[in-house]
């Protein structure tokens, strides 16, 4: 696998001395889907910010397809694309100019056909010849993507793409992201939607306060919400695990109940036998609970784990 881009230790504090970037290292690898994911305020745009030039790191070195973004800043740029949070386009211009102006603004030579495939694309030919100002949020969103790749990027950034669009637009957006992975870009979007992430992402990412708090290839991630448990009640707490069942991978409730942890992808859950041995050691179930933990569950414990 070829490393696209390379964050190290990177560090950014704004004026006045916030530190919003607390020396972040990440390698993210050609042809991969990050999803960042992270509560307001994290740092997450910061972090595009900072990659893309348009702020600058405190410390810290930054590689895009091999080139340092302050040694080299001109030939690192060129192979990003950025889609902004914010709509910011030029409301008198048309469709297609915005699209064809942002491909000269990186020097890459006048191509029509390249503009058509990426307005067609992205279902904007149609309104080709509109004004931006006359088309919809959504569709201005679509111009906001056209526009980071007019000239064609090896990595792209979508900062919350889909804030405030409709299902169908999001599942369109789901789409040309998976097209573009077919083409080898990178793409590196961040989101607060967990089910974004699960949707699309191969690798996750999360952020908070400035930290990566954990970065984890999905597939793991989920094996990892397979993780199931069981909630035995009893009628009469126990103070200590019964030597009875010190077989079983329990722990104690606060109440004096127990708690199993299975795998539901596992053969065998091994329910049965736990509660076949509960009650041979002659102990009374009250109630019996399950819960799963799921990836807002991870997410969330991370998060408050890092804010204390
Ligand atoms: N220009 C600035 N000057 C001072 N502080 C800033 C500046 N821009 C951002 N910050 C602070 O840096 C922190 C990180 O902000 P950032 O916008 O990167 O977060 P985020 O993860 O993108 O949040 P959101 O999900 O709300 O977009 C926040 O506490 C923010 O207030």
């Amino acid at each position: 696998m070829t490393t696209i881009l390379s964050i190290k230790d990177l560090r950014k504090s704004y004026e006045g001395g916030f530190e919003a970037l607390k020396g972040l290292t990440l390698d993210i690898e050609q042809g991969e889907i990050l999803a960042l994911l992270g509560p307001n305020g994290a740092g997450k745009t910061t972090l595009i910010s900072t990659i893309c030039g348009i702020t600058s790191a405190t410390s810290g070195n930054v590689t895009v397809g091999g080139h340092d973004i302050q040694q080299d800043f001109r030939a690192a740029r060129r192979m990003i694309g950025l889609v902004p949070q914010e709509i910011a386009l030029e409301p008198f211009e048309t469709v297609a100019n915005t699209v064809r102006f942002s491909r000269g603004l990186f020097g890459k030579p006048k191509d029509d056909a390249r503009i058509e495939e990426i307005l067609r694309k992205l279902s904007l030919w149609d309104k080709r010849k509109n004004a931006v100002k006359e088309l919809s949020g959504g569709m201005k969103r679509r111009v906001l993507i056209a526009k980071a790749l007019a000239h064609e990027p090896r990595v792209l950034f979508l900062d919350e793409p889909t804030a405030g669009v409709d299902v169908e637009l999001r599942k369109d957006m789901w789409e040309i992201v998976a097209e573009l992975k077919q083409q080898g870009v990178t793409i590196i979007l961040t989101t607060h939607y967990i089910e974004e992430a699960e949707a699309i992402a191969d690798r996750i990412g999360v952020i908070n306060n400035g930290e990566l708090l954990l970065v984890e290839q999905k597939a793991t991630l989920m094996a990892q919400m397979g993780k199931k448990q069981i909630e035995v009640q009893l009628a009469e707490p126990l103070i200590s695990i019964p030597a009875a069942l010190k077989q079983h991978d329990l722990a104690l409730t606060e109440d004096g109940g127990i708690v199993y942890t299975y795998d539901t992808h596992g053969e065998r859950t091994g329910i049965t036998t736990l509660l076949n041995d509960v009650a041979q050691a002659g102990l009374t179930l009250r109630d019996v609970q399950t819960r799963q933990s799921s990836l807002e569950e991870i997410f969330v414990t991370l998060v408050s784990g890092g804010k204390s």
